[in-house]
């Protein structure tokens, strides 16, 4: 197996899931798979701003973990030759830390802010004012002779993502002028994302194979990545192709299973299962059961639950639905007992 790719550094696991990341992430938009819509969109945008010769809109990227908001951020800053500058909204915890960001801008940066609906509700503010008309406003001094000196910014372009859109402010989501909405990728688009990831490391895997993976990445293509990262590893260890069988072998190893759940999933599943009897069962009592906070349980684990079926969102809390009871091998409410089995996806819940 050839390695054309360096992406091993004994030293630092952590840093090594980054740089494969790095390396398979598209770079253009011809390059990324899926999204065909927002691929669109994008495109249109990108092209409608190069033709007035001026900066392109602001962009919110909205979805789950892992769907490619961070890559297509990359994508418009080199569609259009553009620096681009990396924040997250984490980082930004007072007004002062985005005036430092803003006030250093060249013309026609892109500005990424990652997790977006994180940021202080000061910066939000001063955000307002420099998407709008690229300026903001510093306070100099303190008190009763405070003053309020107007500071002119570079244009440039906000490129926004979250996971959580419903928690922006509306003034703040209404200044974007185009939101994309990012959705699980399907099989046959997985299967793409991952002949591409193989093809750049070199790997000789088979399309049975390929197949066996896209089935359990939960619609996401960092998940892809990541499962194909293990098979490669099984593969190399066992000295074996990585055909279907060492496929499963290994994923069945790293507690991936057939629809996909991982540890995580089956312990958010099996506890509302086994010890809520289905529920219904609130967010937060869910997160302390299995030990996870709030907002992982939130936009990570239940995302994919819902889309595949096995739970529904109540007002009264999440409730487990017959294939939920199915697919562990348990007997739900009023049900037969059953051995348990594969969901079929139910795209639009
Ligand atoms: N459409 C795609 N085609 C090919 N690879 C993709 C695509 N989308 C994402 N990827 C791969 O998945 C990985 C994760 O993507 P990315 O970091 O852009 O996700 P994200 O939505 O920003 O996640 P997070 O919300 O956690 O920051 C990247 O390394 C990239 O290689």
């Amino acid at each position: 197996m050839s390695d054309p790719v360096a992406l091993t550094d004994p030293h630092s696991a952590g840093d090594a899931e980054l740089a494969f990341e790095g390396a398979l992430r598209p770079k253009t938009l011809d390059e990324f798979v899926g999204q065909r819509r927002v691929r669109g969109q994008l495109q249109l945008l990108l092209r409608a701003a190069e033709l007035q010769d001026r900066t392109p809109d602001h962009i919110l990227l909205a979805g789950p973990p892992g769907l490619g908001k961070t890559t297509l951020a990359m994508i418009v800053a080199y569609e259009g030759g553009r620096p681009l500058r990396m924040s997250s909204g984490p980082a930004i915890q007072h007004a002062g830390d985005l005036a430092a960001i803003l006030s250093s801008l060249v013309s026609g940066e892109v500005l990424f802010i990652d997790e977006i609906h994180r940021m202080a509700r000061s910066a939000e503010e001063m955000l307002y004012l420099a998407m709008e008309d690229f300026r903001i406003d510093i306070m100099v001094g303190k008190g009763a002779g405070a003053t309020s000196v107007p500071l002119e910014l570079a244009p440039f372009t906000l490129v926004g993502a979250t996971t959580r859109a419903g928690l922006l402010p509306n003034p703040l989501r209404d200044r974007f002028g185009f939101t994309a909405h990012l959705e699980f990728y399907d099989e046959a688009e997985l299967e793409l994302v991952l002949a591409r990831a193989a093809r750049l490391l070199g790997l000789d895997i088979d399309g049975e194979a390929v197949a066996e993976i896209a089935g359990r990445c939960r619609g996401t293509p960092r998940i892809a990545n990541r499962l194909l990262r293990r098979v490669r590893d099984y593969a190399l260890v066992h000295g074996a192709r990585p055909d279907v069988t060492s496929v499963k072998a290994a994923l069945e190893l790293y507690d991936v299973d057939p629809l996909g759940l991982d540890r995580l999933d089956r312990a958010v599943m099996t506890t509302m299962l086994e010890r809520f009897g289905g529920g219904p069962v609130g967010l937060s009592t869910l997160a302390v059961s299995v030990g996870e906070e709030a907002e992982t349980i939130e936009a990570v684990v239940e995302p994919f639950l819902v889309r595949i079926g096995l739970i529904t969102r109540t007002p009264r809390g999440r409730v487990a639905t017959p294939a939920a009871w199915r697919h562990f091998g348990l007997a739900g409410p009023g049900a037969e007992p059953s051995a348990g089995g594969a969901v079929p996806l139910v795209d639009d819940l």
